[in-house]
């Protein structure tokens, strides 16, 4: 596979990004808890530069919880403010709360200086990360669209959360190219690139491949597998046939077979995993 994804849209929202950043305090980049590495656009770090940033590992509830605890540690080694959350299920006003904290510096100078500021924060990650959901949470209300596949927000938009706290919502953004086989294939796994783009076989055996190893009693229950010790193909032909996926004349369909075993990942049927450890 090799994926080269950088649409024009997505180079004008980081120009207006650029462009709007002297109106914002403090970043929040939103991660994937379930590949923290791969879904961090190494872009921000030039873009934020001389910003405070803040990272929330969202989709948490997706999420091996003993990695997501293992990444937390290694962010706080680095000095990084980072947190694990979902905007399914986690405690907004924790998060609220964290975001306050990882920002008081910034609101006590303005104390200071006698302003009674509000703190203005742009989210900000890939696409599909969950900004756009998360901003909705902290918001209570539903005002900005969502949606599990890449691109559903167009353009930079600020919400009011209440008198202390505004947030802008961004476009997910990505990077001109990846850096190797891997990332591209992670970055496609968790939602963050149109899999029509892909070859989706090839995708769902490099999955099949990493699932053998770090979770093979997931795939087994999953897809009620009696042995995994075979190679990818095959084991998509077992998964199509228990899944009853044959085209006509019997041939299995295992074009059918990867796109569910891709989006069944993605939605988190297999149960909670993740696809990046600190120490790799
Ligand atoms: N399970 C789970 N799903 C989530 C979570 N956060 C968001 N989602 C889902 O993930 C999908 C993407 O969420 P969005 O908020 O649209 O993501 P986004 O980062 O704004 O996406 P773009 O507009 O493409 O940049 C939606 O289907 C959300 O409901 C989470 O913490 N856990």
């Amino acid at each position: 596979m090799d994926i080269q994804w950088y649409p024009g849209h997505m180079a004008k929202a980081r120009r207006q990004l650029r462009e709007n950043l002297k109106t914002v305090d403090l970043v929040i980049e939103a991660l994937d808890a379930r590949a923290p590495a791969s879904s961090l656009n190494p872009d921000f770090d030039d873009l934020f530069s001389h910003k405070t940033r803040f990272y929330i590992l969202n989709k948490a509830d997706l999420a091996d919880p003993n990695i997501t605890a293992n990444w937390l540690d290694h962010f706080k080694r680095k000095e990084i403010d980072a947190v694990s959350f979902s905007a399914v299920s986690g405690n907004i006003q924790f998060l609220k709360k964290r975001i306050l904290d990882c920002a008081a510096a910034i609101l006590k100078r303005y104390e200071e200086r006698g302003m009674h500021k509000t703190l203005r924060c742009a989210i900000v990650g890939i696409p599909n990360v969950g900004k756009s959901a998360i901003l909705n949470r902290l918001s209570g209300e539903k005002k900005l669209k969502e949606g599990n596949r890449p691109g559903v927000t167009k353009s930079l938009q600020w919400a009011r959360i209440d008198e202390h706290l505004e947030i802008m919502d961004t476009p997910g953004l990505l990077w001109p190219k990846f850096e190797n086989e891997q990332t591209g294939a992670v970055v496609a796994l968790i939602g963050s690139i149109k899999l029509d783009i892909l070859d989706e076989e090839a995708l769902a055996f490099y999955l099949l491949g990493r699932l053998k190893n770090t979770a093979p009693g997931l795939l087994k229950e999953r897809y009620h597998l009696d042995e995994l010790d075979k190679n990818d193909f095959e084991l998509l032909e077992d998964i199509c046939r228990k899944r009853g996926f044959l085209l006509r004349g019997g041939a299995y369909d295992t074009e059918r077979g990867a796109k569910t075993l891709l989006d069944e990942f993605k939605n988190g049927k297999l149960g909670r995993l993740s696809l990046e450890k600190p120490e790799q």
